[in-house]
C-alpha cells in the first residue's frame, strides 16, 4: 500500500504555526493580517469554499474582509472594489473567487489587484517571476503541492514528472515549480494521445484535470508519488448523496504508488493554507521585515 501524504494534517501544521506567530505581530504592529475576498452571485460550492476561507482566517488571528456581490454586479462595480481595496491598509491579500459569471472578465480584475497583494498568486507579474525564476507571490494550489512533497522528503531533482492538466491555476505553474527544483517535466492534457504511455514514465504523477477516474491504476508506475489536485463532486445514484473525488482511481491506484494524496484531506487543505501564507508573507513585506 501507498503511503498517505496527509495534506490535512500538514495544512493544520502550517496554520497552527502562524497562529502561534500572529499574536506578537499585532502586539507590535497594531493591527493582524488582513485577506480580502470578492464573491460575485451564489454558486454554492464557491460560497462553501469562501467560508472556509474566511473560517480559517478567524481561527488563526487573520482579519478577513468578505465582499459578497450580486451575480448581476458589473465590471466596473468590482474593478471599483479591487481599487479601494488595493489603497486599503488594512488588507494584504486579496482574492477573487473563480468563476465568476460568464459577464465579467475575470482577467481583467487580477490583472488590477495590486501584485504585492495578490494572495492567491495569479497576477500576471506574479506569474511571470515564477517563469523567470524570480521571487514572488506563487499560486496556492501548486504551492501547496510542493509543500506537501517537501514535508514528506520527496526529492523533485532528477525524477521525471508528469503533470495532466494545463490550466493557469495549476498546471502551468506547477509545471514551473517542478522545474525549478530540477525536476524533468513533461506536461500532459486532453489533446495527449495515449496519455498512460506519458503517465507510466513518472515518478511523480499530478492529476490537475477535474475528471473523475482519469488516472487509473494501469497507468501509474509502481512506486511513484501520484499526486491528485481533483476536486470532483459526485452523486451515488443508489443513496442520492454527493462526496468528493479527485482525478485519481485511488481505491486501486494507492496499491501500486509509493506514495498518494487522498481526496479530500490532501491538495485541497494546502491550498487554502498557503493562501494564509501569502497573505502573511505579504503583511510581513509591508512592513519591511
Ligand atoms: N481565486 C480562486 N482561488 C482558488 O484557490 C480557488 C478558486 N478561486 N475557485 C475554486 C477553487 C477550488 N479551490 C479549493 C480549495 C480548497 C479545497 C478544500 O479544502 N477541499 C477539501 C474538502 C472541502 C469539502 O469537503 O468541500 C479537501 O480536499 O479536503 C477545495 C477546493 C480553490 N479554488
Amino acid at each position: 500500500m501507498a503511503q498517505l501524504l496527509d495534506g490535512k494534517t500538514l495544512a493544520q501544521k502550517i496554520q497552527d504555526d502562524l497562529k502561534t506567530k500572529i499574536p506578537d505581530w499585532v502586539a507590535k504592529q497594531g493591527r493582524p493580517p488582513g485577506l480580502a475576498v470578492l464573491m460575485v452571485g451564489d454558486n454554492p460550492a464557491s460560497a462553501a469554499y469562501v467560508r472556509n476561507k474566511e473560517r480559517a482566517c478567524e481561527k488563526i488571528g487573520m482579519a478577513s474582509f468578505g465582499k459578497h456581490f450580486p451575480a448581476d454586479t458589473t465590471q466596473e462595480t468590482l474593478s471599483e472594489a479591487i481599487a479601494q481595496l488595493n489603497e486599503d491598509e488594512q488588507v494584504d491579500g486579496i482574492l477573487v473567487q473563480l468563476p465568476l459569471p460568464k459577464h465579467l472578465d475575470d482577467v481583467a480584475l487580477l490583472h488590477q489587484i495590486h501584485p504585492d497583494k495578490d494572495a492567491d498568486g495569479l497576477h500576471p507579474l506574479n506569474l511571470g517571476r515564477l517563469l523567470r525564476g524570480e521571487q514572488g507571490i506563487r499560486s496556492c494550489t501548486p504551492a501547496g503541492v510542493m509543500e506537501i512533497l517537501k514535508a514528506y522528503d520527496l526529492s523533485v531533482a532528477g525524477k521525471k514528472a508528469v503533470v495532466v492538466g494545463r490550466s493557469i491555476l495549476v498546471g502551468k505553474p506547477l509545471a514551473l515549480m517542478l522545474l525549478a527544483e530540477h525536476g524533468t517535466v513533461t506536461m500532459a492534457h486532453s489533446r495527449t494521445p495515449d496519455l498512460g504511455a506519458v503517465t507510466r514514465e513518472a515518478d511523480i504523477l499530478v492529476a490537475a484535470v477535474g475528471k473523475p477516474n482519469l488516472i487509473t491504476v494501469d497507468m501509474v508506475k509502481p512506486g511513484a508519488v501520484v499526486i491528485d489536485v481533483g476536486i470532483n463532486r459526485v452523486v451515488n445514484e443508489e443513496t442520492g448523496k454527493g462526496r468528493l473525488v479527485g482525478d485519481v482511481d485511488f481505491a486501486n491506484v494507492v496499491n501500486v504508488a509509493g506514495a498518494i494524496t487522498p481526496v479530500p484531506g490532501g491538495v485541497g487543505p494546502m491550498t487554502v493554507t498557503m493562501l494564509l501564507q501569502n497573505t502573511f508573507l505579504s503583511y510581513c513585506r509591508k512592513l519591511g521585515v
